[in-house]
């Protein structure tokens, strides 16, 4: 199985998947950051050949990571937005897949993050941006989640424990001993 975590920018998609992978000694992917390696330049860079191009290789990214088995996935915050990956999520859930929607406020997304370079469907305007954001695609997290967790301003940290606590009570999921095997 996978956990794939799910999100508006800035809810700790990252933050949160690099601290549950830890605790589940799991391998993790930050989508982003794949994109980024794949395409050889930056998400900025990739937007300005446009929008179509980053989607693409977006999607095909999280469809290779769904294929391995084990792994924490952090998605980019966009990625609900194509029709093929809301179905790729749905059916990776049907095989046993958790897809968390962590779920923040906007205004604490807002405090968390920048609104510039990385973060182009920000820029000149976050506020705005983001609570537009918000209302397009708060429906498609929920209808791709099979695990919604409300996020506040404590630690990533605390938010990793919390859901592994959630996926260990509500799944078939057992976190791993240090020897690799499950206890
Ligand atoms: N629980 C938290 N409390 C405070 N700050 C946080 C928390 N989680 C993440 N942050 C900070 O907020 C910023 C955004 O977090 P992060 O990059 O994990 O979000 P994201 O959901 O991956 O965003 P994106 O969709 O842009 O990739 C980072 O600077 C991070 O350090
Ligand atoms: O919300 C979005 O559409 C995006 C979020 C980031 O994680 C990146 O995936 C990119 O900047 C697009
Ligand atoms: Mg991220």
């Amino acid at each position: 199985m996978s956990i794939i975590l799910i999100g508006l920018p800035g809810s700790g998609k990252s933050s949160v998947g690099k601290a549950l992978s830890a605790l589940l000694r799991w391998e993790f992917v930050d989508l982003d950051e794949e994109v980024q390696r794949r395409a050889g330049t930056s998400i900025a860079q990739i937007f300005a050949r446009g929008e179509d191009c980053f989607r693409e290789v977006e999607a095909n990214c999280l469809r290779e990571w769904l294929s391995r088995g084990d792994c924490v996935i952090a998605t980019g915050g966009g990625v609900v937005e194509t029709p093929c990956n809301r179905r790729d999520l749905m059916e990776a859930t049907g095989r046993g897949s958790a897809v968390v929607f962590l779920d923040v406020e906007v205004p604490e997304a807002l405090r968390r993050i920048d609104g510039t370079a990385h973060r182009p469907l920000l820029s000149g305007g976050a506020e705005q941006n983001l609570r537009s954001i918000a209302r397009r695609r708060t429906q498609w997290y929920r209808q791709c989640a099979n695990l919604h967790l409300k996020v506040d301003d404590r630690p990533a940290h605390v938010h990793a424990q919390r859901l592994c606590a959630r996926l260990v009570a509500e799944a078939d999921f057992e976190p791993r001993d240090n020897t690799g095997g499950a206890h």
